[in-house]
């Protein structure tokens, strides 16, 4: 009698599936420690600290991000258990239990020595790519220092593969059309597409050496024109679309980027816009920065201005976008594995590389050892 074949791992090199996020607090008593280590060094004026705690206790200190990282997790076992990929997944965060360290550790516990790892944010630039980078080089460090052998790599920024850019088009047709079909006249209506404000210097640096930076904004203004063309395809509409942005910190002296979403909102009241739909390409889940920066703050700003304002739902765990990164995970491995895999994007948009080269999106303070890329 022969043995069974051992089964094939179509995950192969890799032998467990890292979800790294951001991480929030899950009480009251988590909000100060949790903003003093986001902050850490970052010379964030004390009066927006205790502003942004006001946010989450008016949520009664909970940030909803924790929770919608289980139910990814959640969903991603739910499509690789139907594509018949047993490989286990562990999560951490950049600023929350379970730390990323704490994640390593679970995951060598497991037997685990590879991990292919999901940041949950689709853009470059330091704060969405290479600080993640960086967490998980100190994070192994750490590892290595107990003894644990750990290797990471990561797959590609995703804000353009079908995955997320096929469904945020979706969302943002699905709102446009109720908005028409309940008598809304699209010449009236604009879209606003809205990320994450960065310091604008961190916007120019953002990019590898092989590019001209503005990265992290040219991705976003790109996905939005694709979004916008697909929705006015999709609905035969003429319908106009730009990127605006939210949750500015820093001190007042330093550059970010603009126009903040309650700024441009005003503009449109005067230039007789009725109704906005907005969209958050910026973000994968309906976290803090949604609840509070939009649903909160800008639906407020829209009612003083009598604009009708439609906030779209982000990605979360909508089938489509997980489907996206199972496949982006397969695209990863073949890739370890030295095939060269398909690697599917919209149309005529930029594909990055999941290794990123040296001197992308750097850090401006200090330099800090980096995993995931050629430096
Ligand atoms: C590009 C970007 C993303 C998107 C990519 C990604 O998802 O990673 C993002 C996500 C998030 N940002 C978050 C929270 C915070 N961000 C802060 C501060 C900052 N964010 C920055 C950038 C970004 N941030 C920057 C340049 C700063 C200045 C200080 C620094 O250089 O680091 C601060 C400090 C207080 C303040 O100033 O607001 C907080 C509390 C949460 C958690 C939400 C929740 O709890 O539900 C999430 C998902
Ligand atoms: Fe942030």
């Amino acid at each position: 009698m022969t043995e069974p074949a051992a089964a094939d791992n179509p995950l192969e090199p890799y032998d467990g599936i890292l979800l790294l996020s951001f991480g929030g607090p899950e009480k009251p008593e988590d909000v100060l420690p949790f903003l003093r280590t986001v902050t850490a060094g970052k010379g964030i004026p004390d009066e927006r600290l205790e502003e942004v705690g006001e946010h989450y206790y008016r949520f009664g200190g909970k940030s909803p991000i924790n929770d919608q990282n289980r139910a990814l997790l959640a969903a991603l076992r739910t499509e690789l258990d139907r594509r018949e990929i047993d490989t286990p997944m562990i999560w951490g965060n950049r600023n929350f239990t379970p730390f990323t360290i704490e994640a390593l550790r679970e995951a060598h516990d497991k037997g685990l020595r590879r991990l292919v790892t999901i940041v949950t944010s689709a853009y470059s630039s330091y704060s969405s790519c290479r600080q993640y980078r960086e967490d998980l080089a100190g994070a192994v460090a750490q590892a290595q220092e107990e003894g644990l052998d750990v290797a990471v790599e990561k797959i590609r920024p995703y804000y353009n593969h079908p995955g997320f850019s096929r469904v945020n088009a979706r969302l943002v047709t699905e709102a446009v059309r109720e908005l028409v079909r309940d008598g809304v006249a699209p010449a009236d209506l604009r879209l606003l597409f809205v990320t994450h404000s960065i310091p604008t210097a961190m916007d120019e640096t953002s990019g590898p050496g092989d590019s001209e930076g503005h990265l992290y904004s040219r991705q976003h203004v790109a996905l939005g024109a694709a979004v916008t063309d697909e929705v006015n395809a999709t609905l035969d509409l003429d319908l106009e679309g730009e990127l605006v942005f939210c949750s500015r910190s820093g001190p007042p002296t330093q550059p970010w980027l603009e126009p903040d979403v309650n700024d441009r909102l005003a503009e449109l009241a005067k230039e007789g816009v009725q109704a906005v739909v907005v969209a958050p390409i910026g973000f994968v889940s309906d976290h803090m920065e949604v609840i509070y920066d939009l649903d909160t703050e800008a639906a407020e700003t829209a009612g003083e201005l009598g604009l009708r304002m439609v906030r779209v739902p982000t990605v979360g765990t909508d089938p489509e976008f997980v489907s996206g990164l199972v496949d982006l995970l397969l695209e990863r491995a073949g890739e370890a594995r030295g095939e060269d895999p398909q690697r599917p994007a919209w149309p005529g948009s930029d594909v990055r590389p999941s290794v990123c080269r040296p001197g992308c999106c750097p850090n401006l303070r200090v330099a800090k050892p980096a995993l995931c890329g050629m430096d």
